[in-house]
């Protein structure tokens, strides 16, 4: 088969960092090739020279036997690649319909009327094998499962030869990363050609033809069989060393028993997403909350922080009853939340590294009005390090970080001493194989310093290998809860599935 895109020594130089130092990939029509490496390897640089929204300082691009050049992403839609990101660049409040054709030349002058839109909408969704949705419904209401396959109907709106996706499976619940598996697998056949970059290294086994592993901006192998290759060799491949997920150590069962509760949730409803949910995290204790996306695991953890107003129940932290409605008492008491949308909701993405690190923590370095930026500074520092967060410079803008170092910078203020409870959301969502096994082990590290956490992941194995104690989410309700060591996968996803099949 003859390679469709070939990418031969690509640079990019951004000020202070060489992201790019010579990379090259190839790509043959209707495989799937997969992106894999580290936190700022380079992944996201390089599918934006592909999108047009960079330029390459040198290399050179060759697509479908012409050497190319795109100046804008219109030029590279145009040309026949399309990318879909993972903050999907769709108008809310713009239709389906409008939402595919949006920027193609069609829509201003190929449909005279919008009934001709809106049906060429709805046989691009029928081909990705989604009639269900409706053209004409606003896109903002859509789940983001949904919303990704509006972001497809539009690259095909395009003719294109070539999607790339940026860690396309990161807001799926389970059973819709099926779907989307079932979607990329006919387009394929079709001859489209896919790029897949993702974290998880068990879903580059079901769905990749071939690996393309960077580090460093370097390619470390090129085009390696994506079934074939052991995952360890991957793994050192990307971090030079040998590493998995590994967990930390637990504390043997029952060793939180006749400890204080840190956290105690009675009896806890917000109509329309969790009834009667009780809970207790005790010292010390980390407890996982497993469920879809939907079950209404990030609801509960965003009203135990204050953030939502229950119909009914309360919380409690350290025996004081946290008010409803205001986060800072929460905060004030000692509570720390990592939320699941973290550029939205957490990051100030104008500032440096440092700054958004100690920013919860600021009243501790202000004495008589005056900040302690050494203090300050210093703490920043040691937590830049401690996270190996990449480049480990903490005076630069966090908006220059790639995806999975502003995670950790996320999850960094949160280490900052002082905290009771955590309540975790996605933590290791875009994080790397290798910084996860160090996530880990500082989540336990807090925990055996007495610190309460709350774990919502989506992905069951976290779930089932950090935490020590797990509730079963199923539809706003705990149909469940044990010790994390009396479960295993195929069990949890039988009950969390199992509402999902009604
Ligand atoms: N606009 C920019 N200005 C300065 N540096 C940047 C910019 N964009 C990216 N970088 C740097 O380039 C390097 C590569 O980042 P990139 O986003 O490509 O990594 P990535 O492999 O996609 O990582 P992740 O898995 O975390 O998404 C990082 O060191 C990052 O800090």
């Amino acid at each position: 088969m003859s390679d469709l895109l070939v990418m031969r020594g690509i640079v990019k130089q951004f000020p202070g960092v060489r992201a790019l130092d010579g990379v090259d990939l190839d790509v043959r029509a209707g495989e799937v090739h997969c992106l894999l490496g580290q936190n700022g390897a380079g992944k996201s640089t390089l599918i934006k020279i592909l999108a047009g929204a960079h330029r390459p300082d040198e290399g050179t691009i060759t697509f479908g036997g012409e050497e190319v050049q795109f100046a804008n992403p219109i030029a590279a839609i145009r040309s026949g690649i399309a990318t879909i990101y993972q903050e999907l660049d769709l108008v809310a409040g713009l239709s389906v319909a409008e939402n595919i054709f949006l920027g193609n030349e069609r829509s201003s002058y190929g449909f005279t009327r919008r009934n001709g839109m809106n049906r060429a909408a709805a046989e691009l969704l029928a081909r990705l094998g989604h009639g269900e949705i409706r053209p004409t419904i606003e896109v903002g209401r859509l789940s983001a499962a949904g919303m990704q396959i509006v972001s497809m109907a539009r690259a095909l709106s395009h003719d294109v030869r070539l999607i790339v996706m940026d860690e396309p499976s990161a807001a799926l619940a389970h059973d819709e990363v099926g779907n989307l598996f079932r979607v990329i697998r006919d387009l394929t056949q079709e001859g489209v050609a896919v790029v897949y970059i993702s974290h998880r290294l068990e879903e580059i086994r079901e769905i990749g033809d071939r690996v393309t592993v960077l580090k460093d901006g370097r390619t470390a192998a090129v085009g390696l069989p994506a079934r074939d290759t052991p995952t360890s060799r991957v793994v050192s491949l990307m971090t030079g060393r040998d590493v998995e997920y590994v967990f930390p150590p637990r504390p043997a069962p029952g060793a939180h028993n006749g400890r204080p509760d840190v956290l105690r949730v009675e009896g806890l409803t917000v109509p329309k997403h969790f009834a009667d949910v009780s809970l207790s995290v005790r010292e010390g204790e980390i407890v996982g909350l497993a469920g879809l996306v939907g079950s209404g695991r990030s609801e509960i953890i965003e009203t135990v922080y204050g953030a939502r107003r229950p119909t009914a129940g309360k919380v409690m932290l350290a025996g004081e009853v946290v008010r409803p409605g205001s986060t800072s008492r929460a905060v004030r008491l000692g509570m720390g939340l990592a939320p699941e949308e973290r550029k939205a909701q957490a990051l100030l993405m104008n500032e440096s590294v440092g700054r958004n690190i100690t920013i919860a923590g600021l009243g501790k370095y202000a004495r008589l009005g005056w900040v302690d930026r050494r203090a300050e500074r210093e703490t920043a520092q040691r937590l830049v390090k401690t996270m190996d967060i990449r480049p480990p410079d903490h005076r630069r803008p966090v908006r220059t970080l790639s995806g999975g170092n502003q995670q950790k910078a996320v999850l960094a203020r949160w280490l900052v001493e002082g905290r009771r409870l955590l309540l975790l959301d996605e933590p290791t969502r875009g994080v790397d194989v290798g910084a996860r096994a160090e996530l880990y082990a500082v989540i336990r590290q807090l925990a055996d310093e007495g610190v309460g956490v709350l774990l919502v992941s989506s992905e069951v194995p976290e779930v089932l290998g950090l935490a020590d104690r797990v509730l079963v989410l199923r539809e706003g309700r705990v149909i469940h809860e044990s010790d994390a060591r009396e479960l295993d996968e195929p069990r949890v996803l039988d009950m969390i599935m199992e509402g999902s099949a009604l």
